[in-house]
């Protein structure tokens, strides 16, 4: 996540030399030096001289890397997370005093600049320091802002999202494989059919059941198939993976 938001900076326009990106493994920053031209540090440290530094460690990490950082931060900074499940307010009481925070769920459609990211202020965060981060994050999509009680949830629809998306149409074209038609050929009728059907949710502003109900002929092919998708539960299967989603956010931040 942190090379999508990083990559799209720079698409944005942001000066290489305005950045500072922090990464252990040597080989990996050899990797994005030579990819990004960006200067690359072995140091937390190092980067909490900036005036936004962006946290984008697995939750398991972030106290680790919060103990690492804060001697070094100071009141007015700010720091924008984009951990699942950590709070503003677990942030907030591992640096000093004073030190702004955004949490903020983004998503991996960010690497084509189609992200869709929410993001919520804690306690120190002035409009200012809420607009630096709405700025960034809009250089790779849509920025949403909710209430942080909201997060668990959000993370649960766009955060994780294009993982169910990627699931339908890899289901879809093992259908259609099985229905005898060749593999390159089932991926692209699977793939045109997401990214037309996305467009046009987007370009009409329909009702997703408006879209589908025009789809569905009466007696027709596709209200066979979508009796089958209701027989076998698929709504309910969404609901319930909808919840595991949100409940496991929970759980990362508790
Ligand atoms: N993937 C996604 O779609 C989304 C992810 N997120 C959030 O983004 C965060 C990152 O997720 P993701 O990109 O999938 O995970 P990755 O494991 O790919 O990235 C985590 C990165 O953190 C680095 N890291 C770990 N510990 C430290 C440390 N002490 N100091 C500096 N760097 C460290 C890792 O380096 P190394 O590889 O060298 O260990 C790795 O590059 C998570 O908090 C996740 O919840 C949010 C929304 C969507
Ligand atoms: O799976 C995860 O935990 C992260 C957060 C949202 C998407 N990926």
């Amino acid at each position: 996540m942190g090379e999508t938001l990083l990559s799209g900076l720079i698409r944005a326009g942001r000066s290489a030399a305005d950045l500072v990106v922090v990464e252990k493994r040597e080989e990996r920053a050899a990797e994005l030096a030579e990819r990004y031209g960006v200067p690359v540090v072995a140091d937390v440290a190092a980067a909490a001289e900036a005036d936004t530094v962006l946290l984008v460690v697995k939750p398991q990490d972030m106290a680790d890397v919060l103990a690492e950082i804060a001697p070094a931060l100071r009141p007015g900074q700010l720091l924008v997370s984009l951990a699942a499940g950590i709070t503003t307010s677990f942030i907030e009481s591992h640096v000093p005093e004073g030190v702004a925070v955004v949490r903020v769920m983004p998503n991996t459609p960010a690497l084509v600049d189609e992200g869709m990211a929410a993001i919520s202020a804690g306690t120190h965060c002035d409009d200012a320091h809420l607009a630096e981060a709405t700025d960034l994050l809009r250089s790779v999509g849509r920025v949403v802002e909710v209430p942080e009680k909201q997060q668990d949830a959000v993370t649960a629809i766009s955060g994780s999202g294009p993982a169910y998306v990627f699931f339908v149409v890899e289901a879809m074209i093992e259908a259609g494989v099985h229905l005898g038609l060749p593999r390159t050929v089932a991926h692209e009728l699977a793939v045109q059919t997401l990214v037309g059907s996305a467009i046009m949710l987007r370009e009409t502003n329909e009702h997703p059941a408006v879209l589908r109900e025009q789809v569905t002929s009466p007696g027709g092919t596709t209200a066979a198939a979508l009796r089958e998708l209701e027989v076998h539960r698929v709504r309910a299967a969404f609901l319930a993976a909808l919840e595991a989603a949100r409940d496991r956010s929970r759980e990362l931040g508790s």
